[in-house]
């Protein structure tokens, strides 16, 4: 057996038919340590979204508290005295992922890597789960032990629900059970490169009937060339008569608009804006060179777990090439729409240009990323009975009006203030954010045409007058990592 094999074997301890290996809100872990010599330290049971590692001391992994592992006392959770560890040796995270699940996943920071499953992992994450072996080289190893709450995949899926975890081979991949996320259209699963030995995701979607395959195929392999450290790769793409399967680069880090609701202030210190900004216009400017636009904020992705995190476009379900010389249909969430995409709502015929709309949203990445809100869409006292009679009213006019009255009142609302363009930016927040509110203005152009375009953005004051520093860091943390 191989490498991460391991952690793709179906899982037959025992559990019942009922559970799933699901990111759930209720992961029940425990880890068991052994030391070189063979010996169990201890075992730790925890009742809800924790996990305990032990053998000396029990300690709790909850979400936002990582457990740091490694031999310096004043910075690890889980020290190991031993000179063949590392000073911070790997931190194993629990985060929350956008459909309320936690993942797990060990991050190796060591100078001899991590091995997991009898396969070396190097300054990179991977997701752990159930049976899965954390060995430090030379050293202590530790066991994952998880017991999963039933979950229901209201998404139609690949895999059984009824089933316990499983595996399928697509070509020289195998897909696990454990779902990652859902999404619209999709569910993405980790899978196994059986030749590169390496975790991806692979995101599965159903076919619809009459498709045309060749066509889909064409779409999903002309995002195969796309190479930059600030987007998503996408590895392989196979289909059978009744899914399409995308094997895409493994994200550990879950996504940015759940890293920035459960970071301690709900919002991120300009610096980690301006960090995740600089490597979004980084990763925009690749593909609006290439012509392709991404029309997607809310697939902006974590690389890896960890504050100052590497972020990675993703989803390009929505991206098209030529996207300043065709105008587009309207499809993704209405919160981040331009108001050019909004109108366009109303009247399909008229399309819109997928580049500027992408400045748009970087506008309101950012907008969110030091506000910890959203510029448009937000709760108002104003949505209640007045609101609450209009849905009704909607909802009485019957079929094809599938939308709840609340998300109804509220995108009627966002789609609103997007075209009035009125944006609060609240004394408190921004006064000492001067550059970085010229910036989000300049993006938040109502007129597509004077929007500023990422060229411009990338030269804005705010990136600008920290350039060295955020070029050094972007060498030093994303080139030096594996891709
Ligand atoms: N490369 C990846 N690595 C890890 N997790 C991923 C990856 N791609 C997607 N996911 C997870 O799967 C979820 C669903 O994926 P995605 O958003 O691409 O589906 P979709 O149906 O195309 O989306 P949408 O609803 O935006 O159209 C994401 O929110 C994320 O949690």
């Amino acid at each position: 057996m191989t490498s991460l094999d391991r952690q793709t074997q179906p899982v037959s301890s025992g559990h019942s038919p009922s559970t799933r290996v699901l990111t759930c809100p209720d992961v029940c872990a425990r880890f068991i340590t052994t030391t070189p010599d063979g010996h169990t330290h201890g075992i730790s049971t925890v009742v809800s979204n924790v996990v305990l590692i032990t053998p000396f001391k029990a300690l709790l992994l909850s979400v936002g508290k990582p457990i740091l592992i490694g031999r310096n006392p004043n910075i690890c959770s889980y020290v190991i005295p031993d000179i063949v560890v590392s000073s911070l040796h790997c931190k194993i995270y629990a985060i929350q992922s956008s459909t309320g699940g936690i993942l797990i996943s060990c991050q190796d920071l060591s100078t001899n890597g991590v091995i997991i499953n009898d396969h070396k992992i190097r300054k990179t994450s991977a997701v752990i789960m159930h049976g899965d072996t954390i060995k430090i080289p030379a050293s202590q190893t530790f066991q994952c032990v998880q017991k999963w709450r039933y979950l229901p995949n209201k998404h139609s899926s690949k895999f059984d629900n009824s089933q316990p975890q499983s595996t399928k081979n697509v070509g020289r991949y195998l897909i696990t059970s454990h779902c990652l996320g859902t999404g619209s259209y999709a569910t993405v699963h980790l899978a196994l490169d059986t030749s590169a030995h390496r975790q991806v995701a692979c995101k599965i979607i159903r076919r619809k009937e009459g498709s045309d395959l060749k066509k889909e195929l064409k779409e999903a392999t002309l995002l195969m060339a796309l190479h930059h450290p600030s987007i998503n790769r996408v590895y392989a793409v196979d289909a059978d008569s009744e899914f399409l399967y995308i094997m895409l680069q493994l994200s550990t880090g879950g996504d940015l608009f759940t890293y920035i609701t459960t970071h301690a202030r709900h919002r991120l210190c300009e610096g980690e804006a301006k960090y995740i900004t600089f490597q979004l216009l980084k990763g925009l400017k690749y593909l609006h060179d290439r012509m392709i636009s991404h029309r997607g904020p809310e697939n902006i992705l974590l690389h890896s777990p960890g504050p100052y995190p590497r972020i990675q476009i993703a989803d390009f379900g929505l991206a098209r090439p030529k996207a300043y010389q065709e105008t587009l249909h309207v499809c993704g969430t209405i919160s981040y729409l331009p108001p050019e995409g909004v109108r366009a709502l109303d009247c399909r015929e008229l399309g819109y240009v997928g580049m500027p709309a992408d400045c748009w949203s970087t506008g309101i990445v950012i907008f969110a990323m030091l506000t910890g809100s959203h510029p448009f869409d937000f709760e108002d006292p104003l949505d209640s009975d007045e609101g609450l009679s209009l849905g009704k009213e909607v909802a009485s006019q019957g079929p094809g009006i599938g939308w709840s009255q609340g998300s109804y009142i509220r995108d009627e609302r966002t789609k609103q203030r997007i075209l009035d363009g009125n944006i609060i930016f609240c004394e408190v927040i921004w006064s000492p954010l001067k550059d970085a509110k010229n910036l989000v203005c300049q993006l938040l152009v109502p007129d597509p045409q004077k929007r500023a375009t990422v060229y411009e953005a990338s030269r804005s004051r705010w990136i600008c007058s920290d350039l060295e520093d955020l070029e050094r860091a972007y060498r030093e943390r994303i080139y030096t990592m594996p891709s």
